[in-house]
């Protein structure tokens, strides 16, 4: 049984497609990473997966259950850390686990789930008003996995963490993966996802345009590689019929190098057999495949990376 099916999912609002005839399947144990742009539809698809939204087309199953006739039974099995959610400032992180653990009607020491969120002793005592960014996220973090869930639905859980924030927060999803949760992790930055997800969806204005592990979307997207030569000399009509062969894609010629773009792993060599067999001697050769930065710009339509259009909240502590 998948933790979580889609099946042709829509959500419109008024004349905004916000999720567009989603299909889509993440298996049991996965480490799923749901990475689009702001706006792309993946906090709408979170809500309709946990009957906050209601879709105005197609059906999602979540551990087997129906998202609309049987979320309650959903909402006991997953833990969810929501994108902005509310903390009470005068209550302790101890206090804040208890509340998880009434509304869940679930046991357990609390000290159990603060020190797996790195907030045992001192910490779990202090009110969260005076917690870091950080803290916060973590506690967050540990009132969702208050019940052990057998899923775990995070909504841009690193947003505003530095960079060690976001390696701990890496660190602890890792451990509860191995713990066996699942967990469905949604971004806006690829780097925050591709270490840790087993798989990676793309989501671009609605529709889930890739999905697989990242040397597949690689694959899918043709993962264009760039090959310099370094020619004795650069015969034009080389440069001219290049692009003829399977596989290449372009071919320029500058200072004494060739540029060669390839949509194919197997095309480079044959370009370098057409240069030499047009009598050309190969003196050196480097090979440039496409930066998956890249590819996720390509895939969402976007000129800068994510880090680059993130890059002064991330500094935020
Ligand atoms: N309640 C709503 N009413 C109208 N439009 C909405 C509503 N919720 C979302 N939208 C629109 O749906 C689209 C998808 O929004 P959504 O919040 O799902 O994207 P997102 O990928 O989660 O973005 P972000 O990373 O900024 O959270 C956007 O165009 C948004 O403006």
């Amino acid at each position: 049984m998948p933790a979580i099916e889609t099946n042709s999912l829509s959500k419109r609002f008024g004349d905004v497609v916000a999720v567009d005839d989603l299909s889509l399947q993440i298996d049991d144990g996965e480490v799923f990473g749901f990475l689009g742009p702001n706006g792309a539809g993946k906090s709408t698809t979170i809500n309709m997966l946990l009957d906050f939204a209601r879709p105005t087309g197609g059906s999602a199953t979540v551990l087997g259950y129906d998202t609309q006739d049987e979320s309650q039974k959903i909402r006991k099995r997953v833990g969810v850390l929501p994108e902005g959610f509310d903390l009470y400032e005068r209550l302790s992180g101890r206090k804040h686990i208890e509340f998880a653990q009434r509304a869940k009607g679930a046991n357990g020491d609390p000290e159990e789930y603060l020190e797996r969120v790195g907030l045992g002793g001192d910490p779990a005592d202090r009110n969260a008003g005076d917690y870091s960014k950080g803290m916060k996220q973590r506690l967050a973090f540990g009132m969702a996995l208050v019940g052990e869930p057998d899923l775990l639905i995070m909504d841009e859980p690193s947003s505003g963490l530095d960079p060690t924030g976001i390696r701990e927060m890496q660190e602890i999803v890792r451990a509860e993966a191995e713990r066996g949760t699942t967990v469905f992790f949604s971004s806006h930055i690829l780097d925050h996802v591709e270490e840790i997800c087993d798989r990676i969806g793309v989501m671009n204005e609605g529709e889930l345009v890739a999905v697989g592990t990242l040397d597949e979307l690689h694959a899918q997207i043709g993962g264009d590689a760039h090959l310099e030569l370094s020619v004795d000399d650069v015969p034009e009509q080389t440069v001219d019929t290049l692009p003829d062969i399977a596989g290449v894609s372009g071919a320029a010629a500058r200072n004494g190098m060739l540029d060669v773009t390839c949509t194919e792993s197997a095309a480079k060599a044959r370009a370098i057999n057409h240069v030499e067999d047009a009598g050309t001697t190969v003196l050196d050769i480097q090979v440039e495949d496409q930066d998956i930065d890249d590819l996720f710009a390509e895939l969402t339509g976007n000129g800068s990376t994510p880090e680059e259009e993130d890059a002064p909240e991330e500094v935020v502590a």
